[in-house]
Parts: structure tokens; sequence; C-alpha cells
């Protein structure tokens, strides 16, 4: 079973075989220790402008799903916060368990939550997301804990296109999305310098963990178990457990929150 996953042969335990940075001084996700952060003034609140025309496609890419926005302008941007310029969307994913007592990769006094949505963004400082990936500035990932609570109708329409992915390499049109929607009320984060969670696992990440988390009923975290890590035809894998464990802080100035 070639290529990196989650599984015991292939999983986050093996992947500083192929990916040395794994073991790298800034790598994530980590544990949030609220108790522990440190504050920062400094600091801006964020801001996030998504225009839902931009939303491209929803993808099954065997890891997770993600959906793929257009992102040939300025028109989904994240500005503020702990970033200096503009750095815009270009996906949204998630990572999630088996069973809802496990499935973040951040987790808040090792608390782990069933779920986490990350929007994914690039600094427009650099030509491309993938010249933008290998920079130390270069992305900044919004994530959101999901908590099992009432059923979330704006995650609905993500959910029903599922049938249309269920397998590895399977796409479809995913038109008019705002993941504005997605997102709690409060913009309330904890940030630090950190990496992808998945290989290539760089090191150019600019982490903005939202406070608040949004909620799923336990139907709704059903169906995401629904999707397949295997290709049609293969022996059938469901999609779960797809996070990395929490990684050694080394050091790093504890997580700084705004004013
Ligand atoms: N879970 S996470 O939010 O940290 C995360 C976000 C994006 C990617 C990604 O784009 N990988 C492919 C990739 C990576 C680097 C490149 F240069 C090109 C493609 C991986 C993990
Ligand atoms: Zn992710």
């Amino acid at each position: 079973s070639h290529g990196w996953g989650y599984g015991p042969t292939n999983g986050p335990d093996k992947w500083g075989d192929e990916y040395p940075v794994a073991n790298g001084p800034r790598q994530s996700p980590i544990d949030i220790v609220p108790n522990e952060a440190v504050y920062d003034s400094s600091l801006k609140a964020l801001k996030l402008s998504y225009d839902p025309s931009n939303s491209k496609g929803i993808l099954n890419n065997g890891h997770s799903f993600q959906v793929d926005f257009v992102d040939d302008t300025d028109s989904s941007t994240l500005t503020g916060g702990p970033i200096s310029g503009t750095y815009r969307l270009r996906q949204f994913h998630f990572h999630w368990g088996a069973s809802d007592d496990r499935g973040s990769e951040h987790t808040v006094n090792g608390i782990k939550f069933p779920c986490e949505l990350h929007l994914v963004h690039w600094n427009t400082k650099y030509p491309s997301f993938g010249e933008a990936a290998s920079q130390p500035d270069g992305l900044a990932v919004v994530g959101v804990f999901l908590k099992i609570g009432a059923a979330n109708p704006r995650i609905q329409k993500v959910l029903d296109s599922f049938d249309a992915i269920k397998t590895k390499g399977k796409q479809t049109t995913f038109d008019n999305f705002d993941p504005m929607t997605l997102l709690p009320a409060s913009l309330d984060y904890w940030t630090y310098d950190g990496s992808l969670t998945t290989p290539p696992l760089l090191e150019s990440v600019t982490w903005i963990v939202l406070k608040e988390p949004i909620s799923v009923n336990p139907a709704q975290m059903d169906k995401f178990r629904s999707l397949l890590f295997t290709g049609e035809g293969e022996s059938p894998c469901c999609m779960v457990d797809n996070y990395r464990p929490p990684q050694p802080l080394k050091g790093r100035q504890g997580i700084l929150w705004p004013q």
C-alpha cells in the first residue's frame, strides 16, 4: 500500500520515513492550553471576505474531501488577524473520527473534538499556492472545531454531495457555496506558527484556530463516515480517523490571542 495514509503501515508514525520534516521545529497540529496562551495586543481581528461564486467543485482526494475555490483573483480573501498582506482562499476540507470521541487535529486541554474544518489560504505575495506552500509565511489555515449538538443546516449542502464523491478520485461541481456560513458567531482565535498536517508537512502555515466550535448532529457526523479512502472497485475502507495527533511544541511561543 504505497503512499502515505492513516493506516497502521502508512500512518502519522511512519510519515517521517519519507518526510523528515515530520520531526521539525514547527509541526502541526498541537494541543492548545488556553491558560498558557500569551496575550498579544498587536493582534487584529480576523477579516474574512468570501465570494460564493468562487466555489468550483468538491473532490474525494483519498485522504479527505475538499471544496476547491477559484483563486486567480482577490475575491475570496483572509486579511487581518495575525497576518500581514492578503491571503486567498484555495480550498476547505475536514478531518474526523470513527466515533464522536476523536477526529480533530488540534486539541484543547487535551480534549479531542469529533471533527475539524480547515480553510486553506495562500499569501498573494507569492505567484501561486505551490510556491507559497514552501515559504514560512506562505499559508494561513483557519481551523474550526465541530461538536455534536443541533443539526447544522449550512453543512447539509456539503453532505448531500457525498453520494457523488464516495470513492477516491471522484469529484463533482459545487457552485455558489459561501464558506462564511460554516463559521461560528465569534471569530476569536488562537494563533501559532505551524505546518501542513499531512505530507509534505511543509512548515509554512500560520494557524488560526477559532475558539468557538460549530455544531453538527450525530446523523450529519455519520454522513462524513460514509465516504471511502479507497477507489471504485477496491475493497472498501471507510474514510475515518484521518487526523494527525498533536505534535511537540518544541519551544514555540505559546498560543497568542487577540485583545
Ligand atoms: N490539513 S492542512 O490544512 O494542514 C493542509 C492543507 C493543504 C494541504 C495541501 O494542499 N496539500 C497538497 C500540496 C501541498 C504542497 C504543495 F506545494 C502542493 C500541494 C495539505 C494539508
Ligand atoms: Zn486539514
